[in-house]
This record gives structure tokens, C-alpha cells and sequence, in this order.
């Protein structure tokens, strides 16, 4: 349990009005969910430098610090949250730019309810917000030997703009040829699954004997790069994405038979042969999965390597001519710190003109979070800002900066 933050709980909410507090000492804001009231601002209890949460109980009367996990948002000299669909604060940061003002804390998606399971306290979870779109990144699934790397090797040589790589970890020995952070991030057991208890992965699983995993990372960096990203991992995993927050396209690799995929495993030598007998074996229960579960979008028999891979850039839509990314940054607005905030549905008005020189309707602006992907606790993607003039325009999404 926590020390109570200087003021009393019974006024808490008094004290803090529901989403905006720019003034009170350490800029605290305190939003109500149920008997919970979480209190964002001040004081993180591991670091001075990043904004804090506590909760409040109000049946117990008891203050709790809880496992917070993601990216925490920098202190900053003041903010507003909104509450968003019960189950996540949104915070949006006075005084920065807004490539970085949008913050979102979730408190009861159903990511927080497992990680609660793992850690036996209350969680909550930060991620941040990005404005604009990245497309759908690709998991690609099927045996090994099956000519998934091949396949990944083309598209990222040919299209070096348009797509990066989900560099994963493994608890596996590096082959010859492969790089560490490159390849794979090569991890030790111990580490990585402490890594995984802390919630740094969007999944993982056991696969051939050892732990593979793609880390909230890996994903990340490469969308933030504004890159479309690819995910090679197995069937188990491709599962554990379709049930995440990550909103992908699902693609399984099948061999043209069984024989040929033992060849391929074979001429690839780059395994004893026990690992290839054990990778046979389970290449069948893979196959059954693939072809049945209904979880992937698509199924691709790699026969002929060349055509393969055309039918691959089909599905991703890459015809003729289409060589590079069509990167749009969003144009960047700043925010003071004096705003007010307001929700209608899905948009959130933000205010600006509230300081003592400015008028009501100099800039402001709406956010639109009906096209939101993603979550903590990686980025929340999907973020559509726009600039109103209220005295001309109704919200309807004119004048869009992104
Ligand atoms: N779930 C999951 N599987 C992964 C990940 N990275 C790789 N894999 C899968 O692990 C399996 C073994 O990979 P690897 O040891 O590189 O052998 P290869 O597929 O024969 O080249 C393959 O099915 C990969 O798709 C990951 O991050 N998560
Ligand atoms: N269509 C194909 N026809 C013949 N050999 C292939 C084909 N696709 C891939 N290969 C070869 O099969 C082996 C396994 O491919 P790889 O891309 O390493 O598979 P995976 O990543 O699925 O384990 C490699 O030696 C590769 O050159």
C-alpha cells in the first residue's frame, strides 16, 4: 500500500474534478471508476522523472501503488484525462507537441485483467498514443523449412522502404550466419521469461524445445519508423496475435508435400539431425493447425518459389510499380498547457482558447479515436486530429491535419 498523497480522499474528487486539474500541487488529475479513484500525476514511486498513478480505494480507504507497466509518459507541468469505455484514461500532456501529448492508461481492457492474473496485484498499463496510420502489420506462420525466411528475405530486398522485419527473441543457439539482433535477439531463458512476466511481450511460445517471443518492441520500432511490419513466428503465436491488440494479416506458408518439406529442412543444413526429426514431427501438427483452425487469412503453397512469391504480393496488394512507402507524418501542433476537454462519442474537443489573452474559438481541436489500434503496452495507433473552428464548423472531421 501506498502513502497517501497530501490532500484528503474524501474531497478527492472534489479537489480534482473529473479529467482537468492543471494547477494543484503536482499536477494531479483524478478520474472514478467504480470504488476506484486513480490519481495521475506526481510523484511516480520508482521515478521522479515520469508521471505517477495511485489508486484510492474507497471501500477499504486504503491507497494502492500498482505494477505499472508500458512506457511511462514524462512528468510534465500539467494534464487533463478523460475517461474512455470504462477501461482506459486518456491523458493528454500541456505544454508538447502532439507527436507526444497523447497518452493512454488502461486500467480494466482485458490485456490489465491477464496481467493482474500474472502478477496477483492491481496493474495498469501506459501506452502512448500516435497519430495517423501505419498498414496492417503481416504475420506469416508454416513448418519449419517451409521458405518463410526466403520469402520475408525477397519482400524486405525488394521493398526496403515499405517493410521492417519483427526482429524476435529465441532461447535457441544462433545458427552460423545469423546475427544477434538481426537475425534474432538471442536470450537467456531466465531473462527472457522474466521479461515476459513484466509484460514486455505481445506473445510467445515454446516452440522445437525453446522459447521464442515477439517483444512489444520489436513490433514498435518498426512502426514507428513508419514501416509496415512482418512477423515470423508459429502457429501458437499467430494465436496469441489474433487474440492481442494487434490488428494484423494472417498468412500461412504450406509446402507442396510433406517429402519436399523434409528435403528442403535437409538441404538447408543447418540442423542436427534430431532437431530435423523433431521439426518434422511437429511440422504435422502445424500443418493440421494451419490448414483448419480458421485462423489464418490466408494460405499460400510454396511450390515454385517465384510464384509464391507473387501470389504473397498480391495479397499485399503490391502490384506493378508500387515501390515505396507512402510515409505521411502528421503535422505537428502544439498544446499548451491551459486546455479544456470534452467527449462526444468517439471525439474528443480540446480546447486551447482558454487562456487569459485568447478567445473560446482559437484553436481548437478534435481528436477522433474511432479508428483506434493497438494498446498498451505498445502505442495506441489509429489517432486522427483535426482543426475546428467552432463558430463555422460542427465536428464532422473537416480541415484534417494527419
Ligand atoms: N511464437 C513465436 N514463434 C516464433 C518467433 N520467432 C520465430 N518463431 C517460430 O519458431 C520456429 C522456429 O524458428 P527457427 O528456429 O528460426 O527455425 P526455422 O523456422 O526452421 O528457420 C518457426 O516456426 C518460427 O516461425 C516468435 O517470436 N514467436
Ligand atoms: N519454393 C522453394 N523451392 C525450393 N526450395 C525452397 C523454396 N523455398 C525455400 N526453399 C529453400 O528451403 C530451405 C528452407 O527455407 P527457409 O526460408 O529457411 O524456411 P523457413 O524460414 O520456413 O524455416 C532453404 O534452403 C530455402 O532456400
Amino acid at each position: 500500500m501506498g502513502e497517501a498523497p497530501a490532500f484528503f480522499a474524501d474531497s478527492l474528487l472534489g479537489d480534482f474534478p473529473n479529467g482537468v486539474d492543471l494547477k494543484s500541487e503536482g499536477h494531479k488529475t483524478a478520474i472514478c471508476i467504480g470504488s476506484k479513484i486513480y490519481v495521475i500525476g506526481g510523484a511516480d514511486h520508482e521515478s521522479t522523472a515520469v508521471i505517477g498513478v495511485q489508486i484510492f480505494e474507497k471501500s477499504s480507504g486504503e491507497w494502492i501503488n500498482p505494477t505499472v507497466l508500458g512506457t511511462k509518459p514524462k512528468v510534465s507541468n500539467g494534464h487533463s484525462a478523460v475517461l474512455l469505455n470504462g477501461d482506459r484514461i486518456l491523458v493528454i500532456k500541456g505544454n508538447s507537441k502532439s507527436d507526444g501529448c497523447f497518452w493512454f492508461l488502461e486500467v480494466g481492457t482485458p490485456f490489465i485483467r491477464e496481467q493482474e492474473k500474472t502478477h496477483g496485484n492491481e496493474v495498469v498499463a501506459w501506452s502512448k498514443g500516435v497519430l495517423g496510420n501505419v498498414e496492417k502489420p503481416i504475420v506469416i506462420s508454416g513448418p519449419s523449412g517451409v521458405g518463410k525466411g526466403t520469402l520475408i528475405s525477397e519482400l524486405m530486398k525488394e521493398f526496403p522502404s515499405m517493410f521492417g522485419f519483427s526482429v524476435s527473441h529465441t532461447t535457441r543457439a544462433p545458427r552460423e550466419k545469423e546475427q544477434n539482433g538481426f537475425h534474432y535477439h538471442f536470450s537467456d531463458r531466465s531473462v527472457m521469461e522474466r521479461e515476459i512476466k513484466d509484460g514486455k511481450f505481445l506473445e510467445f511460445a515454446s516452440v522445437h524445445g525453446n522459447l521464442y517471443g515477439t517483444s512489444v518492441e520489436a513490433v514498435e520500432v518498426v512502426a514507428d519508423a513508419g514501416k509496415r511490419c512482418i512477423l515470423d513466428i508459429d502457429v501458437q503465436g499467430a494465436r496469441s496475435v489474433r487474440a492481442s491488440s494487434l490488428d494484423a494479416i494472417f498468412i500461412f506458408i504450406s509446402p507442396p508435400s510433406f517429402e519436399e518439406l523434409e528435403k528442403r529442412l535437409r538441404a538447408r543444413a543447418t540442423e542436427t539431425e534430431e532437431q530435423i526429426q523433431k521439426r518434422l514431427r511437429n511440422a504435422r501438427a502445424e500443418l493440421e493447425q494451419g490448414k483448419s483452425s480458421g485462423l489464418f487469412d490466408h494460405i499460400l503453397v510454396n511450390d515454385d518459389l517465384e510464384s509464391c512469391y507473387e501470389n504473397l504480393k498480391n495479397i499485399l496488394g503490391l502490384t506493378e510499380g508500387v515501390k515505396t512507402a507512402h510515409k505521411t507524418y502528421p503535422e505537428l501542433v502544439d498544446l499548451p498547457v491551459e486546455h479544456l476537454v470534452s467527449k462526444i462519442d468517439q471525439k474528443i474537443l480540446i480546447n486551447c482558447g482558454a487562456g487569459e489573452y485568447q478567445k473560446a474559438s482559437d484553436n481548437m481541436y478534435v481528436l477522433d479515436l474511432s479508428l483506434l489500434k493497438g494498446g498498451a503496452p505498445g502505442r495506441t495507433r489509429g489517432l486522427n486530429l483535426f482543426v475546428t473552428n467552432p463558430s463555422t464548423d460542427r465536428v464532422n472531421g473537416d480541415n484534417q491535419l494527419s
